[in-house]
């Protein structure tokens, strides 16, 4: 019997782990993520943790336990998992890289379309000022997000130290800083010691105080990539910029005092779409029959699914035909309803909006369906 503990959020968590997929005998605990414990770990003694984004994997919860050998996180952040760790404790490891890069990018697109509309219109060839829009990080989701700005026929000022000079890969922090009508954030979270450039706090005050008041600056990657303090102080100074967070520093709480002072603020659903969450399951689910094929059938007899065009709807959302009709961006996402239901969860005693009714907005959301890009 294999035992499996899943944080309940992942998507069609049961459609793909079972016996029939499996072709062997199972049992699937899930639980909320927050709730995968060393206590947990304890009582059932999992071969296989399926987890998203809120479980911490590290000694505090592993270093007691010798029954886990697969951690699947069907997601593309992994500053949550101690990689280095998990590997000295001989545990294999796998994400979803990439799994929500579409809709990360629309979520960008739609963000900055709601609030400037008329940026539709403002392109290379018939504008002479086309809209100069600033990426810092250019992997799955910067890069995407690269390819529908190109397509409005926007100009991309882009930043990756760590990728090779290119179209979009062209220039220096500062000239983005300085230049772009737009900065959107898509780098990984990373801390002193970890990495030669870490992005811990990397918009901090000398970093605002190079982007004009009028630049809109927008966070979907993690919270502490902007300093909060900080960014309240430029908004003290600067109450006409337009800032968009998607990921807060103390997520799951979010202070009000901050909140009253963003133009769009949602609870960490940037990538939340029926195929984005599809999609990370799928890549945890064929990463684990890798693994657990790797160490041959003495562990498990397996059959290669792929169970995510069964899966999926018909989708009516395409790129091609929003571009006809603009108008329409609410239909394909209306994404001040998400900034509403953020809102209306402040706690006024608080002073916040608790972590538990920002879970709870996270764990009810209505997943969008992610536009095909045709
Ligand atoms: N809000 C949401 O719902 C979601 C948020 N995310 C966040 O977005 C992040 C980015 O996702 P992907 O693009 O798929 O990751 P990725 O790993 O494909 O790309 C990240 C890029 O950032 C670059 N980078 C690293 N340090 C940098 C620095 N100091 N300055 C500039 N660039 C730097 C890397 O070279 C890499 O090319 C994830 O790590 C995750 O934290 C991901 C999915 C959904
Ligand atoms: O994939 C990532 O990285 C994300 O940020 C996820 O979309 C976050 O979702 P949860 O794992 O917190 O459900």
């Amino acid at each position: 019997m294999l035992t499996i503990i899943a944080d309940s959020n992942i998507a069609h968590l049961h459609d793909y782990f079972n016996e029939q997929t499996l072709n062997h005998p199972i049992q699937v605990i899930s639980m909320a993520g927050r709730d995968i414990t060393a206590d947990a770990l304890q009582q059932y003694q999992p071969d296989v943790l399926l987890i998203r984004s809120v479980t911490q994997i590290d000694a505090k919860l592993l270093d007691t336990n010798q029954s886990v050998k697969f951690i699947g996180s069907a997601t593309i952040g992994t500053d949550h998992v101690n990689e280095g760790y998990v590997s000295l404790r001989g545990m294999r490891f796998a994400n979803a890289a990439g799994c929500s890069k579409h809709s990360v990018a629309q979520y960008v697109m739609s963000a900055i379309l709601q609030l400037r509309p008329e940026y539709w219109a403002s392109n290379t060839s018939q504008s002479d000022k086309p809209v100069k829009l600033g990426i810092i990080g250019l992997g799955n989701i910067g890069s995407t997000l690269a390819r529908y700005a190109l397509d409005l026929g926007w100009e991309v000022l882009g930043y990756d130290p760590f990728q090779s000079a290119s179209v979009i890969n062209n220039a220096s922090v500062d000239k983005v800083l300085a230049q772009s009508d737009v900065i959107s954030l898509h780098v990984p979270l990373t801390l002193t010691g970890h990495s030669e450039l870490p992005t811990y706090h990397m918009i901090d005050a000398d970093a605002l105080a190079k982007m004009p008041s009028t630049t809109m600056l927008i966070n979907t990657s993690r919270g502490a990539v902007v300093s909060e303090a900080d960014l309240l102080a430029d908004l003290n100074q600067n109450p006409e910029r337009q800032v968009v967070l998607d990921v807060f520093e103390n997520e799951p709480t979010v202070s009000a005092e901050l909140l009253d002072k963003l133009t769009i603020a949602t609870p960490h659903i940037a990538g939340y779409t029926l195929e984005g969450k599809l999609r990370g399951t799928q890549m945890i689910f064929d990463a684990f029959v890798r693994s657990y094929g790797e160490k041959g059938a003495d562990i498990l007899s397996i059959k290669q699914t792929d169970l995510m065009a069964d899966l999926l709807p018909a989708n009516p959302y395409h790129w091609s035909q929003l571009k006809q009709l603009p108008e329409k961006l609410p239909q394909f996402y209306d994404i001040k309803a998400d900034d509403r239901q953020l809102r209306d969860s402040v706690n006024e005693q608080a002073g916040a909006v608790l972590g538990t009714d920002f879970d709870a907005l996270r764990k009810n959301y209505t997943l969008r369906r992610e536009w095909l890009f045709d």
